[in-house]
C-alpha cells in the first residue's frame, strides 16, 4: 500500500539521492509510474505534495447509486481482457497530460478541470471513463447530481453538454493525442433526471489530416431512452501548450 510504498521511497532517497525513484501505486490508483530526475534537487515534501494531489475521482464513492456501481463493474470486468481501459480522472486537466503529471506550477495549481469543480461528492458530476482502443470508443457513465439542474428535476443542457464535450475530446485527445474541440452539435432529445445514470458513448468516425471528426450519444442505462446525440470536430495538434 502507499505507506509502505513511501516508506521504500524514503529509505530510497536517503541512500541514493541520485537514483531514480519509482513512485508507489496507491489504492487511489494513482499512475503507477513516476519517474523524478534529479530528486536530490526537491524536497521530500515536495515531491510528497505533488503525488497526494493525484487523487483519482473516477472510482466508486458513497453518492454512486447502485445502477452506477452495477455500470462501472460491469465495464471493469471488461477491462480484463484489455478490450476496455479505464481512464483515471483528476481534479486538474494538467495531470491527465502525459509528462505533465504531478506539475507543481503555481498557476496550475489554482485551476481544476470544470467537471472537477464541486467538492462535494455526488452534487456535481460523477463520472468514469472507460475507452476501447479497437473500436476508438469512449464511453462515460454519468451520474448527473442535484447541482446540475436545469428544468425542475433535471440536468441543465449546459451540463449534458460539458460532459459530451469530455468525452468526446477525451475519445480524441487518446486517438490523436493533442485536441481541441472546434465544432460541437447537440440534440437534446429527451430530459435528464437528476441522479439517474446515463451512458455517454462516443466514437471517432473519420480522420482526416488535423481534424476528428466523431459522434456521440447519451443513452439511459437499457438502452431504451436516447436522451442527446451529437456530432464533433475536434482540431489535433490544435492544443497549444
Ligand atoms: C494524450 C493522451 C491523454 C489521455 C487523457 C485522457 C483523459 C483526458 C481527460 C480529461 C482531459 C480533459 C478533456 C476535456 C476536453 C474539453 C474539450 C474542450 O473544452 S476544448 C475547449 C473549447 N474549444 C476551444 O476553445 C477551441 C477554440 N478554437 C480554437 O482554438 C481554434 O479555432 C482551433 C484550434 C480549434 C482551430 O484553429 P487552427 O488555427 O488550429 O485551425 P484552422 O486553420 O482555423 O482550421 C483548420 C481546419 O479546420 C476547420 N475548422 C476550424 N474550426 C472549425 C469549426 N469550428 N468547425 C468546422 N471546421 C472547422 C477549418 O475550416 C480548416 O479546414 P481546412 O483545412 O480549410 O479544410
Amino acid at each position: 500500500g502507499m505507506r509502505r510504498g513511501l516508506v521504500g521511497a524514503q529509505a530510497r532517497l536517503a541512500g541514493d539521492k541520485k537514483s531514480r525513484m519509482r513512485a508507489p501505486c496507491t489504492a487511489l490508483g494513482a499512475p503507477s509510474l513516476i519517474f523524478l530526475h534529479g530528486i536530490s534537487t526537491i524536497s521530500f515534501q515536495t515531491w510528497l505534495s505533488q503525488f497526494k494531489q493525484l487523487k483519482d475521482y473516477a472510482l466508486p464513492n458513497s453518492s454512486w447509486s447502485q445502477g452506477m456501481m452495477d455500470l462501472y463493474s460491469k465495464f471493469l470486468e471488461m477491462c480484463k481482457d484489455g478490450t476496455w481501459k479505464r481512464i483515471p480522472s483528476y481534479n486538474r486537466t494538467v495531470d491527465h497530460i502525459p509528462g505533465k503529471a504531478g506539475s507543481n506550477e503555481k498557476e496550475q495549481k489554482k485551476t481544476r478541470l470544470f467537471l472537477r469543480s464541486m467538492d462535494a461528492e455526488g452534487v456535481g458530476f460523477e463520472y468514469a471513463m472507460f475507452f476501447n482502443p479497437s473500436e476508438k470508443r469512449m464511453v462515460c457513465l454519468f451520474q448527473p447530481g442535484p447541482y446540475l439542474e436545469g428544468p425542475p428535476g433535471f440536468a441543465h443542457g449546459g451540463s449534458t453538454a460539458a460532459i459530451i464535450d469530455s468525452t468526446v475530446g477525451s475519445c480524441a485527445l487518446v486517438v490523436a493525442g493533442r485536441a481541441m474541440t472546434a465544432n460541437l452539435s447537440i440534440n437534446y432529445r429527451s430530459p435528464i433526471p437528476l441522479g439517474s445514470v446515463v451512458l455517454v458513448d462516443s466514437k471517432v468516425d473519420q480522420v482526416e489530416e488535423r481534424k476528428v471528426f466523431l459522434s456521440c450519444e447519451v443513452r439511459s442505462i437499457d438502452g431504451q431512452t436516447l436522451h442527446a446525440e451529437a456530432t464533433g470536430k475536434d482540431l489535433a495538434a490544435g492544443f497549444h501548450r
